[in-house]
């Protein structure tokens, strides 16, 4: 069953075509990778996703529903589609519990001790149960990416999307968000649309990777073949060695 469907999609800002006739499914359970060059339209595609970017042409299908239509229910999207930033957005004046627990009482109306029960689920999982009581400036900047990450998984969404969730930690923080979000990948009733250059991330747990240069996907491979084999696309070739090297 396919979460993610983009039929010809084409997204302008003003005059600038960021996106040119995307053409993209993406199976429910599936761990999909992002790469490409600055401004190449990464964030921008994955924006459409869950609607904070519209798109102009074409047809989106995010969980059966179609994102070109203004019919369609953004809240009902975002219910089932989280996301998780490269600045990880917490609230800074509520504690750790708080801010997981804040968007399923608005928004879902859970009640408030299965609020919690799950709130304490997922932070065991992101390994960081111990630190509820704190406040966000507490953590240091890979541990509230990990909370920015439980908080997302408490709405219990089907799908996820990452931009560059690791880019603005330290680099020894880095493996603990990976390590997470491998977790995560490896749950095969999740979805993940994942902008990185963490090719350890995607060489382990992607299913594809995906190479966009100037708003068009040039590259759409298994993990298999776009490690082990060949890109096709001489950009993607040359992107490839670069990040791998460097
Ligand atoms: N709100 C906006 N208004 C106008 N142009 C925009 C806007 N957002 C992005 N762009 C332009 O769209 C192009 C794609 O940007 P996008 O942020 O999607 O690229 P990216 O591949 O995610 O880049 P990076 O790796 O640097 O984050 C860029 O040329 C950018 O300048």
């Amino acid at each position: 069953m396919s979460m993610i469907e983009f039929h010809n999609v084409q997204k302008y800002y003003g005059d600038f075509h960021a996106l040119h006739d995307i053409n993209l499914t993406i199976d429910a359970g599936e761990t999909v990778v992002l790469i490409g060059p600055s401004g190449s339209g990464k964030s921008t595609l994955i924006r459409t996703v869950n609607g904070l970017e519209r798109i102009q042409e074409g047809k989106l299908i995010v969980n059966g529903q179609d994102l070109a239509d203004r019919k369609t229910d953004m809240n009902r999207i975002r219910k089932n589609v989280g996301m998780v930033f490269q600045h990880f957005n917490l609230y800074a004046n509520k504690t750790i519990l708080e801010n997981i627990m804040l968007a399923p009482r608005l928004v879902l109306k859970r009640p408030e001790e299965e609020n919690k029960k799950i709130a304490m689920n997922m932070l065991d999982r992101v390994g960081l149960a111990d630190q509820a009581p704190k406040m966000p400036a507490q953590l240091s900047g890979g541990q509230q990416q990990r909370i920015a990450i439980a908080r997302s998984l408490a709405m219990k969404p089907k799908a996820l999307l990452f931009d560059e969730p690791t880019s603005a930690l330290d680099p020894e923080m880095i493996d603990d968000v990976l390590n997470v979000m491998k977790d995560i990948a490896r749950d095969s009733s999740m979805t993940m649309l994942v902008v990185t250059h963490e090719m350890g991330f995607a060489r382990e747990v992607a299913n594809r990777v995906i190479f966009m240069a100037d708003g068009r996907i040039l590259e759409d491979d298994s993990k298999e073949k776009f490690f082990d084999g060949q890109p096709s696309n001489e950009r993607a070739r040359q992107f490839l060695s670069k990040i791998i090297t460097h």
